[in-house]
C-alpha cells in the first residue's frame, strides 16, 4: 500500500522480500545541476513583410490593386455623385449660413453666460460679455471682409475669365453639397467593402482548444493550464497572411490529437476549416504545436508563381519548389533517389502536379523523360518537345508502345546495375547514382524520369498488365538507386490500380483530395490517417492541395504551383534550348520510338496470315504462321496467346473444322477471316471519329 505520509518524490522500489518494508528511494535530487541551457530567441528588426521580397511585392501588389479598383469605381460614378451632391448644395448653404451665423455672434458660449446669469455671477458673466462683444467684433470683421473680397474676386472672374467662374461655383455647389450630405448616406461610398477578420487571442484559442473534446486540455484549461503542462510558449504573432501561437500541450497529449479534430476546433475559433492548420513543432518535443491561422483558407489566398516558371534551370539531386505551404512559403521536393505516388479523386489536380513533377525534370536538361497518359486527353501533350518517350492513350497500340519503352527501362535497369557495380568505390561510394555521375554523358548514369497517368489502366491490362506491373515494381525498388525516378498517378488509389509492390515502396507520396481511410493510407502509407494526416478533410474546391510526405520528417500540406498547359508550353520552350545545349534531345522528341518487340498491329499480323481463300484457321495454326512472320514478336506463341490477343477487340474464337498435318477431319477452336476484317474496320471508324 501507499504510505501517505511519504513525500510524492520518494518510489518505493519493488520488493525482493514480501516482508521486509520497502525501501524509499529518492528521485528529486537537490543537488542535481541545472542543464544551463537558456534558449534565446530574437525578435526580427524589421517586420516580415519588409523584409521578404516575395512579401513586400504581396502588399505592395493588393494596395496597388485596391487604389486601381477605387479609381475605376468611383470614375464611373462621378456624374452620378456630382448630380447628388447639386441637389444636396441647398441643404448644404443652409447649414453654411447657420454655422456662420452661430460662429459670428459666438453662439457656442452662450451656455456659459446663460450659467453665469442663473448663478447670479456678476464678474463672470462680465467678462464673459466683454469676451463675446470682442469676438463679434473680430468675427464680423472677418466675415464683411471674406464677403467683400469674394464678391470682388467674383466680379474679376465674370468680368476677365468668366468660366472660371463657372468653375469656381461648380466647385462651391459641390462643397456645400458635400456639406449638406447626411451623416448614415454619403454620397461617395467605400470601392471595396472590409470585413474585419478577428484578431487570433489567447482566450480565443483556449476556447478553440477546450471546443474538440478532449478531456484533458478541457480540464487543464479548467484547472487554469499551467498546473497539466498547458501554457503558451511565446506570444502569439502575425505570421504570413495569419497568426501563429505556439504553445505546449497537456502532459499525453500531442499535436497529432489537435489535428485529428481541425473541424471542431476551426468551430471553437470561429474560422473556416481551411483557415486553421495545427501542426507539430519538428525542432521541440512531442508536445509542442504550432497552431497557424490564415485570414483567409488556403484555396482562397492567391498563390506566389511557381519561381522556374519564367527563368531557371534544375538539378534534381536538390529540393526544386513545386508549391507552397499554408502560410505561403516556398516548399521543395526532391526526386532524385525518389519514386513518387499521386493519388486522388478525379478532377482534383493529379494531373497538374504530375505534370508540374515532369516540367521540373525538363528543366534538368540531364534528365530523359518518359511520359505515358492513359487517361488519353493529352495533359502530358505540351511536354512532346523534351520527352524520350511519350504516349497518350490506351489503345492496344498504345500500350505496345508503352511496352516497349518499359522493356527499354528494364535493359537499362540491368546495364545500370552493371555499370554502378565495376565503378570503383572512391567514385561511386555509396553504390548509387551521384551528380557527378550523372553528368558524365560516358557512363550513361543521367537521371530517367518515367511518368505514368492513371496507372491503373496499364495495371490492370488484360494481357500485359502483370508485366508492366514486374516492371515498374522494379523500378520503384531499383530504380532510385540507379538514378530511375518513377511516377504513377491514380484517381482509383486501390490495391489493383497501385499495386502493392509499388504503393509500398514509393518514396514521396502526394494525396489530393480522396473519400476514405483506405485510399488515403494507400497513397500517404499505412496509419497515416489514424496519425491524423488526411487527405480526407480537403473539400472540392481544395485542388492542387494535398498532403505530401516523404520530404522531411513529417507529411506536411502542399498547395501545388498552378501551370496551365499553355505555362507548361513556355516552360517547355525553355527547357528544349537547355537540352539542345546540352545534347540532350532524343527519342520521341527527335521522332523516335522504342524498338519494337511487343505486338503493334495483331489484327493485321493475323489477317495477313489467313489468305483471303481460308473462311476460318485454327489458332494454333495462327500461332504457327504469326511465328513465321515476326519470330522476335511472336516466337513461341501458342494458340491460347492468339486467343487472349484478339480477345481486348472483341474477337471469340469459335469451333473450325480443318484437317491435321497427317489429313485427319477434325473441329478445333479458331478464327474466322471475317472477324479480323469486322474488327479492323470497326477500329478505323473509332479512330476516323476519333
Ligand atoms: N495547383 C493547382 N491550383 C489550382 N487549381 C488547380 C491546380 N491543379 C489543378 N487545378 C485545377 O483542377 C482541375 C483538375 O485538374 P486535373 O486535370 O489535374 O485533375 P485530375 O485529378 O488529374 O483529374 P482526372 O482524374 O479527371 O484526370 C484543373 O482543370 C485545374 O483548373
Amino acid at each position: 500500500m501507499t504510505d501517505p505520509s511519504r513525500p510524492s518524490h520518494l518510489h518505493p522500489v519493488p520488493d525482493v522480500d514480501d516482508d521486509a518494508p520497502a525501501t524509499p528511494v529518492p528521485v528529486d535530487n537537490p543537488n542535481l545541476p541545472e542543464p544551463k541551457v537558456t534558449i534565446e530567441k530574437r525578435k526580427p528588426v524589421l517586420a516580415g513583410w519588409l523584409t521578404n521580397r516575395r512579401d513586400f511585392l504581396a502588399t505592395a501588389r493588393h494596395a496597388g490593386a485596391n487604389l486601381g479598383y477605387a479609381s475605376l469605381y468611383h470614375g464611373v460614378r462621378l456624374p452620378v455623385y456630382a448630380g447628388r451632391l447639386a441637389l444636396m448644395s441647398p441643404r448644404g448653404a443652409c447649414r453654411f449660413i447657420a454655422s456662420t451665423n452661430r460662429w459670428v455672434w459666438d453662439r457656442e458660449a452662450a451656455p456659459l453666460r446663460e450659467f453665469a446669469v442663473r448663478t447670479e455671477d456678476v464678474e463672470e458673466y462680465m467678462r464673459l460679455a466683454r469676451l463675446r462683444s470682442g469676438r463679434i467684433r473680430l468675427r464680423g470683421l472677418v466675415t464683411l471682409v471674406a464677403a467683400v473680397f469674394g464678391l470682388g474676386f467674383a466680379l474679376w472672374l465674370y468680368v476677365l475669365a468668366p468660366a472660371y467662374l463657372y468653375a469656381f461655383a461648380a466647385g462651391g455647389v459641390l462643397l456645400l453639397g458635400f456639406a449638406g450630405q447626411q451623416p448614415d448616406a454619403p454620397v461617395v461610398g467605400p470601392a471595396v467593402l472590409k470585413t474585419e477578420v478577428q484578431k487570433l487571442t489567447g482566450s480565443i484559442v483556449l476556447r478553440g482548444l477546450d471546443s474538440i473534446g478532449n478531456a484533458k486540455i478541457s480540464a487543464a484549461i479548467k484547472k487554469g493550464g499551467e498546473m497539466n503542462g498547458l501554457r503558451f510558449v511565446s506570444e502569439i504573432v502575425r505570421d504570413g497572411p495569419g497568426y501563429r501561437a505556439d504553445l505546449d500541450l497537456p502532459y499525453g497529449v500531442t499535436p497529432e490529437d489537435i489535428m485529428e479534430a481541425r473541424k471542431p476546433l476551426a468551430s471553437g475559433l470561429r474560422r473556416k476549416v481551411g483557415c486553421v492548420w495545427p501542426s507539430p513543432d519538428p525542432s521541440e518535443h512531442e508536445g509542442r504545436l504550432i497552431l497557424w491561422v490564415g485570414d483567409k483558407p488556403m484555396n482562397e489566398t492567391t498563390k506566389p508563381a511557381w519561381p522556374l516558371l519564367k527563368s531557371g534551370q534544375v538539378d534534381l539531386f536538390k529540393p526544386v519548389v513545386f508549391g507552397n505551404d499554408q502560410r505561403m512559403r516556398d516548399v521543395a521536393v526532391t526526386l532524385m533517389f525518389a519514386a513518387v505516388v499521386v493519388g486522388s479523386i478525379p478532377r482534383m489536380g493529379k494531373t497538374f502536379l504530375m505534370r508540374l513533377l515532369l516540367l521540373i525534370a525538363a528543366l534538368d536538361p540531364r534528365a530523359e523523360l518518359h511520359a505515358f497518359d492513359f487517361k488519353g486527353t493529352g495533359d502530358f501533350g505540351a511536354l512532346e518537345p523534351v520527352c524520350h518517350r511519350y504516349r497518350a492513350g490506351e489503345d492496344p497500340e498504345d500500350i505496345a508502345y508503352v511496352l516497349d519503352a518499359l522493356r527499354e527501362l528494364k535493359e537499362e535497369l540491368r546495364r545500370r546495375a552493371k555499370v554502378i557495380r565495376e565503378l570503383p568505390r572512391t567514385r561511386c561510394p555509396e553504390s548509387k547514382v551521384t551528380p557527378e555521375l550523372a553528368s558524365d554523358k560516358s557512363l550513361g548514369l543521367h537521371p530517367i524520369v518515367v511518368g505514368l497517368d492513371e496507372c491503373q489502366v496499364a495495371f490492370e491490362h488484360d494481357e500485359h498488365g502483370d508485366e508492366i506491373e514486374a516492371i515498374c515494381t522494379d523500378l520503384v525498388k531499383r530504380g532510385p538507386a540507379l538514378g530511375i525516378v518513377a511516377m504513377f498517378g491514380t484517381q482509383r488509389p486501390d490495391a489493383k490500380s497501385l499495386p502493392t509492390g509499388i504503393s509500398a515502396n514509393a518514396v514521396l507520396r502526394f494525396c489530393l483530395k480522396v473519400m476514405g481511410q483506405p485510399a488515403n493510407d494507400m497513397v500517404l502509407g499505412t496509419s497515416m490517417y489514424k496519425a491524423g494526416y488526411r487527405a480526407t478533410m480537403f473539400s472540392r474546391s481544395d485542388r492542387g492541395i494535398c498532403w505530401m510526405a516523404g520530404e522531411g520528417d513529417d507529411p506536411r500540406i502542399v498547395a501545388s504551383a498552378f501551370v496551365d498547359a499553355v505555362a507548361a508550353g513556355q516552360v517547355v520552350a525553355r527547357a528544349r534550348k537547355l537540352r539542345e545545349e546540352y545534347g540532350n534531345v532524343t527519342g520521341h522528341a527527335i521522332g523516335k520510338g522504342p524498338e519494337k518487340t511487343s505486338i503493334t498491329d495483331i489484327l493485321a499480323d493475323v489477317l495477313e496470315v489467313i489468305p483471303a481463300s481460308e473462311k476460318a484457321v485454327w489458332c494454333e495454326r495462327i500461332a504457327a504462321r504469326l511465328a513465321a512472320l515476326r519470330p522476335e514478336t511472336y516466337g513461341g506463341w501458342k494458340g491460347e496467346n492468339v486467343t487472349a490477343a484478339l480477345k481486348p477487340w472483341g474477337i471469340k474464337p469459335g469451333q473450325v473444322w480443318g484437317q491435321t498435318d497427317t489429313g485427319e477431319g477434325k473441329n478445333r477452336r479458331g478464327i474466322e477471316r471475317a472477324a479480323i476484317t469486322a474488327a479492323i474496320t470497326r477500329r478505323d471508324a473509332d479512330r476516323a471519329a476519333a
